[in-house]
């Protein structure tokens, strides 16, 4: 029994240990905010004595009518009373708007520096990390989160702070002037305030709860967009429909077991706060009627009860909302506190220096992070000179894309070892690494915007000579120059189509742009029609010329003059040589796959 209860202790005693260490964590945050320190101290000054004067202003109605009942405490007259009103209401009009004035520049300036850091951090996660999670995820955490956080750094912090002021110099007031009502009110208080937390701590779990649900809908929405021809293929629209109706109904559920706490809690503060307020003042009438109390007090006391009583109730919703941003802290903390792949230091000057091209694979074996138990290369050794071409064959699967993301560095290896240049590929700078390799992919995306920036993507800021001329090169610049707008042309989602060897004669004319030594080249699997072809493997065989290159090919035609043809099967390689001597092996595995591809043919 004694054990059972040290536990629970102990587990108790974690869990607040826990949040504490929670919150100063997301405090962390306010490093943002720094930068901005002095309009935020500035701001909260204007804040702080704006608050007090509406404590000075709702001081006046109870003295307004003590004059008028002829019994004025501070021997003002009506007029007096009228301007003293007006100047503290012009003070504090100009003191309101500085102060939203001042926290609109830090809460937008230091939120779009956090946003600008989670980008950049996003961008620069290795492949894993992003492999294992959604984009809607991803997305939402720069989106929701980070909004968040900003409403309270522009909103709620602010008027948390203001409330604490307002009912610190309510109850001051009170206690100060009418110790005796003071004491019935304050005997209510603490009921409210532990009330509040209780509800607060679950209220936020639940609007926890939903703020997963909403990404988790919108993860939906993203996928089906982002795959709408395949929907569409399978006429699957009204299964994603009711997919997204699941999810929303999910979420409703969740928002209305929210919505029905909160309502609960605010009826609870309504009515103990309404309750204790008018049974305070029926209290206070009647010490006026027995002449120990005068009016205007009274009506101070009513109106002083009535701001208590908001600003508790408030507190509890900010409260509520800056634990909520404390959670939302913690996820934008969790992706900023991972490790970047590379940093994006502007002030270290690139390393330019270009490879020769040599490539050595010794040995390498490999499982993907998120599926360890599954070997996909089982020890892979080939070198490659500096300058020649190879090309990779065999059955869908047999980790040939795995060999050229290993050379990208998107994932680590797990044993054996990759050189460039005699070097270990990890011992290089990896911007400076990969900016030696270029890589024509099998399906090429192009991004939302011209022709022009598209092929700049190779070298942002070539000139349009240097982009006309890698076009050119890569047999692109006639049907780029036969539309209206030339290399001005919208491509991508809400742009011209282009066509596929038409998208890829496009990344060959980037790639050759981007001039690098190393070349990866994933054979478009679908085939182009012979015209296309022909362009296209015109403009590979000039983009390869100097470079050594690396071909995934599927179609055997295409690799008769490459340096070597490694035939790839479930992780090892097992026939090696060029395409005249691994041809003359009669039973071998690749005369197998060419009479296949010959007989599909
Ligand atoms: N990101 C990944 N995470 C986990 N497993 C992966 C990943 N990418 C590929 N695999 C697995 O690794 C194995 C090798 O895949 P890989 O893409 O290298 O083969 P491939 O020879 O290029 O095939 P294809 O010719 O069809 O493109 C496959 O079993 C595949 O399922």
């Amino acid at each position: 029994m004694a054990m059972g209860r040290n536990s629970a202790d102990r587990a108790e005693g974690e869990q607040r240990k826990m949040s504490r260490e929670k919150l100063r964590r997301s405090l962390k945050v306010f490093q943002y905010v720094l930068p901005y320190k002095w309009p935020f101290i500035w701001g909260m000054f204007f804040l702080t004595i704006g608050s007090l004067l509406f404590l000075a202003i709702m001081k006046l109605p109870g003295e307004i009518l003590n004059i008028i009942s002829g019994e004025s405490k501070y021997g003002l007259s009506t007029n007096m009373a009228f301007f003293v009103v007006i100047a503290l209401l012009a003070v504090q009009s100009v003191f309101s708007y500085l102060r939203v004035q001042l926290f609109a520049v830090v809460s937008e300036k230091s939120m779009s520096a956090l946003r600008r850091d989670l980008y950049q951090k996003l961008v620069t996660l290795g492949i894993p990390y992003l492999e294992e999670r959604r984009v809607g995820e991803l997305t939402s955490r720069i989106t929701n989160d980070v909004t968040q956080v900003q409403g309270v750094v522009s909103l709620t912090l602010a008027e948390f702070i203001r409330q604490i002021i307002v009912f610190l110099g309510g109850v001051f007031i009170i206690v100060f002037t009418m110790p005796r009502l003071a004491l019935i009110m304050l005997a209510t208080v603490p009921i409210v305030v532990i009330s509040a937390m209780f509800f607060g701590r679950y209220i936020r779990k639940l609007m926890r709860a939903r703020q997963d649900q909403l990404a988790a809908t919108n993860v939906v929405v993203e996928e089906t967009m982002q795959s709408i021809q395949t929907v569409k293929a399978y006429t699957n629209e009204g299964f994603e429909v009711k997919r997204y109706g699941l999810s929303l109904t999910e979420m409703v559920r969740i928002s209305l077991k929210a919505a029905r706490m909160r309502g609960l809690f605010a009826a609870f503060i309504i009515f103990v706060m309404f309750g204790a307020l008018f049974f305070i003042i029926w209290q206070a009438a009647q010490m006026v009627e027995q002449g120990i109390m005068l009016k205007g007090d009274l009506l101070d006391f009513a109106v002083f009860t009535g701001i208590i009583g908001t600003a508790i109730a408030s507190l509890g919703s900010f409260y509520t909302e800056i634990v909520s941003a404390v959670g939302a802290t913690e996820r934008i903390l969790d992706i900023l506190d991972q490790p970047s792949e590379l940093t994006l230091d502007a002030s270290v000057t690139p390393n330019t220096q270009r490879f020769k091209g040599e490539i050595s694979y010794r040995d390498v074996r490999f499982s993907y992070p998120s599926r360890k138990d599954v070997p996909v290369l089982k020890g892979v050794s080939f070198d490659i000179a500096a300058g020649r071409k190879i090309a990779l064959v065999g059955a869908s699967g047999g980790g040939k894309s795995t060999i050229m993301q290993l050379l990208l560095q998107f994932y680590n290896l797990e044993s054996g070892e990759i050189l460039v240049d005699g070097k270990s590929i990890y011992d290089y700078d990896l911007t400076h690494y990969r900016h030696n390799i270029g890589i024509v992919p099998q399906e090429v995306m192009l991004f939302g915007g011209t022709i022009r920036e598209n092929i700049a993507y190779g070298r942002p800021g070539a000139s349009d000579e240097e982009i006309i001329a890698a076009a050119r090169k890569a047999n692109a610049w006639y049907f780029i120059h036969s539309f209206p707008e030339g290399l001005d042309t919208i491509v991508g989602e809400r742009g011209v189509k282009l066509s596929g060897g038409q998208r890829q004669r496009v990344a060959i004319a980037r790639a050759i742009l981007k001039d690098p030594a190393i070349l990866l080249l994933d054979e478009a699997t679908s085939s182009l029609d012979a015209e296309s072809e022909k362009l296209v493997q015109e403009a590979l065989n000039k983009l390869m010329v100097g470079r050594t290159s690396i071909i995934i090919a599927h179609r055997l035609a295409t690799i008769r003059d490459v340096d070597c043809i490694y035939v790839l099967d479930n992780g090892v390689i097992i026939e090696q040589g060029t395409h005249d001597e691994l041809s003359s092996v009669a039973d071998g595995a690749y005369n197998a796959l060419a009479k296949l591809q010959f007989e599909l043919a």
